[in-house]
């Protein structure tokens, strides 16, 4: 199975970040001691695992689907190439986005199915993909997208309870009824790296749902300097908040920084495959606090130094302009790294971001 080794085990001295571990199925049932503690994880380090999600099947087969795409000859993967005009969807080739202010060149490849075109499928929302993607839309990636939009919904709306937003408020912003960000990621590092395979960043959108079976995965638990890696645990997935629902939340909910590096140990002898998704808002909602809703959030904000959850930009504009700044055509010194990190202001602060 595509990164998964039982020969070379994630070695006991590496340092960790013991996460909180979350039931899904006791969120499912409201369970008030779990969503307390799902709470606790959102508000303090921005990072959980999630166990008896039930997406195991489908993750299996989108490492399967993912293998089998980024297996594809160069020139074939090519016709799909992301470009350089902050688009995500399609394929991002190896050595096109810098890894750290210094503009170290990456070497990982993306793969990246946007929600809208496998709802549509057949039919194109945004893009068409390669043929190994096509042949496993309906029995691998359809069922991955609708569970993992099912799991994500589920802990939108305790957030959206937990904050004292009204019923439906956050929710709506991810509504169907137009076109919006989200995705599916399989992502390939190649074997004995020795720089990041993805520089310090936070996420983009408003949840993440992500699979490992190799360590390399690190964050920087909020408030401390110190990059700790998170052990991948068979069945266990890894959830994060974007900077979208940090924003909508009034700082409440916190988006923490991380990065992949090459996987620790003798792991790094083994190529490094991921699968996340990525729940973004709609295209046009414009990413502000909602304090105007919230009591809670309000008093977040009253404390907050001005306009600081207030950008002005939409969550299209949001995700392009980050990601164009990655792309190292675009670049322009180390500012235009800083301006891709979202949180440039947290990023310039920290050193080695
Ligand atoms: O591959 C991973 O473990 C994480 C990837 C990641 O952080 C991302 O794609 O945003
Ligand atoms: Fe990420």
């Amino acid at each position: 199975m595509p990164g998964l080794t039982a020969t070379a085990p994630f070695p006991d001295d590496a340092p960790i970040h013991p996460l909180p571990v979350i039931d899904y199925r006791l969120l499912k049932q409201w369970d008030r001691k779990e969503i307390i503690k799902l709470w606790g994880a959102a508000t303090e380090q921005g990072f959980w695992y999630l166990v008896n999600h039930g997406v195991d099947r489908e993750v299996n087969d989108m490492f399967d689907m993912g293998s089998e795409t980024l297996d594809l000859p160069l020139q074939e993967k090519m016709r799909f190439e992301q470009g350089d005009n902050g688009n995500s969807f399609g394929y991002k080739a190896k050595g096109t986005i810098q890894t750290d202010a210094n503009g170290t060149r990456d070497n990982v490849e993306f793969l990246n199915i946007a929600q809208d075109d496998a709802l549509s499928w057949p039919k194109p929302t945004h893009r068409t993909y390669p043929y190994t993607v096509n042949a496993r839309m309906s029995n691998t990636i359809i069922p991955f997208v609708h569970k993992s939009m099912d799991v994500n919904t589920t802990i939108l709306t305790i957030f959206e309870r937990q904050l004292g937003l009204p019923r439906g408020e956050l929710l709506r912003l991810h509504s169907l009824e137009s076109p919006c960000g989200s995705e599916a990621r399989c992502i390939k590092t190649p074997q004995n790296q020795s720089t990041a395979g993805v520089g310090a960043h936070t996420d983009f959108g408003t949840l993440t749902f992500l699979h490992n079976r190799l360590g390399g995965l690190q964050v920087m638990p909020p408030g401390t300097q110190r990059w700790l890696y998170i052990k991948p645990l068979p069945g266990y997935a890894v959830c994060n908040i974007g900077d979208a629902l940090s924003i909508f939340s009034g700082g409440i909910l916190r988006s923490a920084l991380h990065r992949v590096m090459p996987p620790p140990g003798t792991q790094s002898r083994f190529e490094r495959y991921s699968i996340a998704f990525f729940t973004r808002p709609r295209n046009s909602v414009v990413l502000r606090h909602l304090g105007k809703s919230s009591d809670m959030i309000a008093r977040a904000i009253a404390k907050a130094p001005e306009g600081e959850f207030e950008t002005d930009t939409t969550s299209a504009e949001w995700v392009a302009r980050r990601i164009r700044k990655l792309r190292l055509k675009n670049r322009q010194g180390p500012e235009t790294w800083y301006a891709s990190m979202g949180t440039e202001h947290i990023g310039r602060a920290i050193s080695g971001a």
